[in-house]
């Protein structure tokens, strides 16, 4: 039933469908080729098997509507874009259910990586790791200029290591020495260290909503085979890395995770999270 509802049709009724299914997202429409996915997974949005599921599948329901050229990714919570994967996932689970979650999040990275929409992440809050991840897969980044936020990858934190193609994306964005930096050091950015290297394109004092949306039609204004080549240029090779390794990625993640140290580590980060 959900799925034989149109894009402009779920925007039109996002409280019908949050009551019925809950859908972790809210899609609307700001201009007839801008679409604006805001993650909704409170307290944090964080990343569940679900929730990246459900990210996935508005992305391909918004991209097959010929009409829509961008895309917004942005957050109902305006202080938490994402605090990235949901650590409950990767805390004793069963390995089944691990490695889904783990196939999830690749195919979430390889659909908002690879899509033919121009992707805008508009970051009005805190975004490390996963969220971090979400933000780096889009194509122009523009983030609030508070200076309490952050956002990088923060794995090493964590005592894990971030997997190798999100490392590549990292490299890619703002080069190798200071990816090298900021991966083991775990360092989260602040808007305007993230702006200086490259990690966020633009900081905005006032509405940073408002800003995404004029990016997104900017970008709409240009050429969709243009951009469309552009991007596959500029993405294949790691899109192309990626979907040889996955079942070796996903073998090397479900192990490292099982790994009772790891265990111990992500028990000991939650503890910590909670008691704050
Ligand atoms: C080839 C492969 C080989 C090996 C690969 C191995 C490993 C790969 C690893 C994969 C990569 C992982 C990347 C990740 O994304 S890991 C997640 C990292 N995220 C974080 O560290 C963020 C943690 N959260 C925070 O820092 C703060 O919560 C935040 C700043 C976002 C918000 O702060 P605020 O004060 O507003 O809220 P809190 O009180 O802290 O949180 C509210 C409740 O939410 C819970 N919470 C927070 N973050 C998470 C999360 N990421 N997952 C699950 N739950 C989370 C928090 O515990 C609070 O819960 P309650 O206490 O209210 O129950």
């Amino acid at each position: 039933m959900l799925s034989r509802l149109s894009p402009r049709l779920l925007s039109s009724s996002p409280r019908l469908l949050s009551s019925s299914i809950r859908t972790l997202v809210n899609v609307t429409y700001p201009s007839p080729s801008v679409a604006v996915l805001e993650l909704d997974r409170p307290p944090v949005n964080s990343l569940s098997l679900e929730m990246a599921t459900s990210i996935t599948s508005h992305i391909k329901q918004i991209e097959s509507d010929p009409q829509i050229r961008s895309l917004i990714l942005t957050s109902s919570n305006p202080k938490i874009f994402s605090a990235g994967l949901d650590i409950t996932e990767m805390s004793r689970p069963s390995k089944t259910r691990l490695s889904t979650f783990w196939r999830s999040i690749q195919s979430l990275f390889l659909t908002l990586y690879s899509t033919r929409l121009s992707t805008i992440s508009c970051i009005t809050g805190h975004s490390p790791a996963g969220g971090c991840l979400l933000s780096m897969s889009c194509d122009y980044r523009v983030m609030s200029r508070n200076p309490k936020l952050g956002i990088g990858l923060n794995e090493t934190r964590l005592g894990i290591a971030a997997p190798f193609w999100l490392k590549d994306l990292f490299v890619k964005t703002v080069g190798y020495r200071e990816a090298e930096l900021g991966l083991s050091r775990g360092k989260l950015y602040s808007p305007e260290e993230a702006l200086k290297i490259g990690l966020v394109d633009e900081i905005v004092d006032g509405e940073v909503y408002d800003v995404a949306v004029e990016r997104a039609e900017e970008y709409a204004e240009i050429p969709e085979k243009g951009i469309v080549a552009t991007k596959r240029m500029c993405r294949g090779e790691l899109v192309r890395d990626l979907e040889g390794k996955i079942e070796e990625d996903v073998g090397w993640f479900t192990d490292f995770i099982l790994e009772e140290g790891t265990q111990k580590g992500i028990e000991g980060y939650l503890k910590s999270l909670s008691k704050k």
